[in-house]
């Protein structure tokens, strides 16, 4: 029988040890406080700003959201961000990628205070991870990690393979993967879109992330049986339903879950855990700059 990986109740799970953190803190004095701020007239990055605002509500951060039209030159965007660094009772700043093309992303993440930064994509804290002395793990591979413990899914020596190389996912997933920790100590490999032969290197793996954002590129036939399948693909594909659209993953869940021993939906999977590993990261925040100490999980 095939595990499915349960992303929803894990995360609800997190999400409660992390509550009481962040009351703990508010007991103390210090409410956690999140900034998201929002420069894109996108549909999916709306959708998803917005549930993590409702997180804050429930986890009892708090939420404070900003919107910048998506005309505006950088340098309003650049202000904003400075304001919020120094703005004591905001404790984190998210700016949802992707930012409008005008405006450099590279510059927009260098700008956040690295103190601040619950994404971890700051050149600070990816050094820091790199270094095996990690401030703020990434939230998508942080929740992965997560989620493959909470299945008792044990990564230690064994064969994993992450599809896509983003700085967001991919890079700090294989990283997380190889660190000599909890939840690493796997021989990883990293397949992008120059590799070759990407199905001799799935079916030869006991754990596969898939972060590569194609929909359903991969197929039963291309993994291994008896593999852990995780798939951080969110991609909105155009359908009759009442939203105008449906999520698939990069897995073709049909198929992959008849030679998985464990696979992930989506929606339900990795989505969820992102969320509550930023409420996670909102919390240490909080905590790194307060000084009052805190059990996360
Ligand atoms: N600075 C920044 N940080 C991010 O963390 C970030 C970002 N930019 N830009 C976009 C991506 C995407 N992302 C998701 C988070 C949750 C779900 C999620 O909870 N999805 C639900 C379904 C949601 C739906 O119905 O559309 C699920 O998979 O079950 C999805 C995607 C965070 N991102």
């Amino acid at each position: 029988m095939t595990t499915i990986i349960d992303g929803k109740e894990i995360a609800e799970r997190i999400r409660a040890d992390v509550s009481n953190c962040a009351n703990r803190l508010t007991d103390e004095g210090v409410t956690p406080g999140l900034a998201t701020v929002l420069m894109s007239d996108d549909g999916a990055s709306e959708t998803y700003v917005s549930m993590k605002q409702r997180a804050c509500e429930e986890t009892g951060i708090e939420g404070i959201h900003e919107e910048l039209d998506s005309d505006r030159p950088a340098e309003a965007l650049f202000d904003r961000i400075d304001d919020l660094n120094e703005d004591p009772t905001v404790h984190g700043i998210l700016v949802q990628m992707p930012v409008p093309n005008h405006v450099d992303s590279r510059a927009v993440l260098e700008r956040i205070d690295p103190m601040k930064d619950v994404d971890g994509f700051h050149p600070e804290n990816v050094g820091r991870l790199v270094a095996g002395n990690p401030r703020f793990k990434p939230c998508t591979p942080h929740g992965v990690q997560k989620l493959l413990a909470a299945a008792g899914v044990d990564t230690e020596g064994k064969d994993a393979v992450v599809v896509g190389r983003s700085d967001i996912v991919g890079k700090p997933m294989a990283n997380l993967l190889i660190q000599k920790a909890a939840g690493g100590n796997a021989t990883t490999t990293v397949c992008h879109s120059h590799t070759d032969d990407l199905t001799e290197k799935l079916r030869r793996s006991d754990i596969v992330v898939a972060a590569a954002g194609v929909p359903e590129m991969i197929t039963g036939d291309m993994i291994s049986e008896g593999s852990v399948v995780i798939d951080v693909g969110v991609n909105r594909i155009d359908a009759d339903s009442e939203k105008g659209y449906e999520l698939v993953g990069d897995v073709d869940f049909k198929s992959a879950k008849e030679r998985a021993s464990a696979i992930t939906p989506v929606p339900g999977g990795v989505g969820p855990m992102t969320i509550a590993m930023l409420m996670y990261n909102t919390v240490k925040a909080a905590s790194l700059q307060s000084g009052v100490e805190v059990n996360l999980p």
